[in-house]
């Protein structure tokens, strides 16, 4: 017996990680295994900076999925010190997929990423062509030969090679089964319900976040960050009828970056604020009133204070 109950005889429990380049498909995936939405997605790369678990619960097995942000090269402080989280996070994992997006060549960055990989001992390596709905047979299988090839030159020995998209959700459930069976056996490391441990300041600050990135993703590439600075439950409200009060403080670079973000007589932040109220309110399931304060923290991303202050 643990904690919770009765765990079925075979029952298996572990950790998965995703790597690819930025756009890859790796937190897209990690929500149509788990099946709701709790990492980010946004068609901008390098959004995914904090590590987010979703999970996937099973009557057979519970399999945690850590999505980690892309390795790069790194230019500031706080591109060194996600390199260094990714690669304790690819040590730490029963299983690394690799993920190869099936519409682009295999080029020098998924060399770089694989070499990476391939370093790290005593971890199964999964290779996974990622949307699959965007391709014809005949290139996915010239895509399949390509990540076989990649494995051979880096003496990477791939434990399976999956083609699988999240979109159409073709050959999801297949994923689930094989990382499944590369889970040791054990009892589950969650309680059940759960979806992902990060905190839920960190889940609605990057719904805040990814509200803000929206339409000005050439202006400000990577220079907004978000501090969820206090939730609380509105004081004296009907039971039936509660209201969460959310604050949260958006951080751009420049004061430039400012009056971008806020709009002409705030009009764009009041879009950005109702369109994360509602995503808010979905993931906690609670109406919720949101107030945004924009702040300017020069040069956020080079600044060690700063970067602790904002999370990293
Ligand atoms: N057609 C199609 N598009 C996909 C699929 N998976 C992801 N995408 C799209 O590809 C883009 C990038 O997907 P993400 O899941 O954010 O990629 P990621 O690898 O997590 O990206 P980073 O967080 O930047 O590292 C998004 O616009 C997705 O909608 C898929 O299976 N099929």
């Amino acid at each position: 017996m643990s904690v919770f109950g009765e765990v079925p005889e075979g029952y298996r429990s572990g950790f998965a990680c995703f790597v690819g380049r930025p756009n890859a498909g790796k937190s897209t995936l990690t929500n149509a295994l788990v099946g709701s939405k709790v990492v980010i997605t946004s068609s901008r790369p390098q959004t995914t900076r904090t590590v987010v678990r979703g999970i996937v619960h099973r009557p057979d097995a519970q399999l945690v999925l850590v999505d980690t942000p892309g390795l790069h090269r790194p230019r500031t402080l706080l591109g060194e010190r996600l390199n260094d989280l990714v690669r304790a996070t690819w040590s730490e994992v029963d299983v690394v997929c690799c993920c190869f997006p099936a519409d682009q060549e295999i080029g020098p960055g998924d060399a770089f990423l694989a070499g990476e990989v391939a370093k790290v001992r005593g971890t199964v390596f999964v290779a996974l062509a990622t949307k699959t709905d965007l391709v014809d047979g005949e290139r996915l299988a010239r895509h399949l030969m390509a990540i076989d090839a990649l494995g051979r030159e880096l003496g990477l020995d791939w434990a399976e090679i999956v083609p699988v998209s999240a979109v159409s959700g073709d050959q999801v459930g297949l994923l689930a089964d094989l990382l499944v069976a590369r889970m040791p056996e054990g009892p589950p490391l969650y309680p059940e319900g759960d979806l992902t441990d990060a905190p839920e300041e960190v889940l609605v600050a990057d719904l805040v976040r990814e509200a803000a990135l929206e339409g000005v993703r050439d202006e400000l590439p990577h220079s907004i960050a978000v501090v969820v600075e206090e939730m609380i439950p509105r004081e004296g409200r009907p039971e039936d009828r509660p209201l969460l009060d959310v604050h949260a403080s958006l951080y751009v670079e420049r004061d430039s970056q400012k009056g971008i973000v806020i709009g002409h007589r705030g009009s764009r932040l009041r879009d950005v604020g109702s369109a994360a109220r509602s995503q808010i309110e979905a993931l906690l399931g609670t109406p919720v009133h949101l107030q945004l304060h924009v702040k300017v923290a020069k040069d956020w991303q080079r600044d060690p204070r700063q970067l602790r202050k904002l999370g990293f």
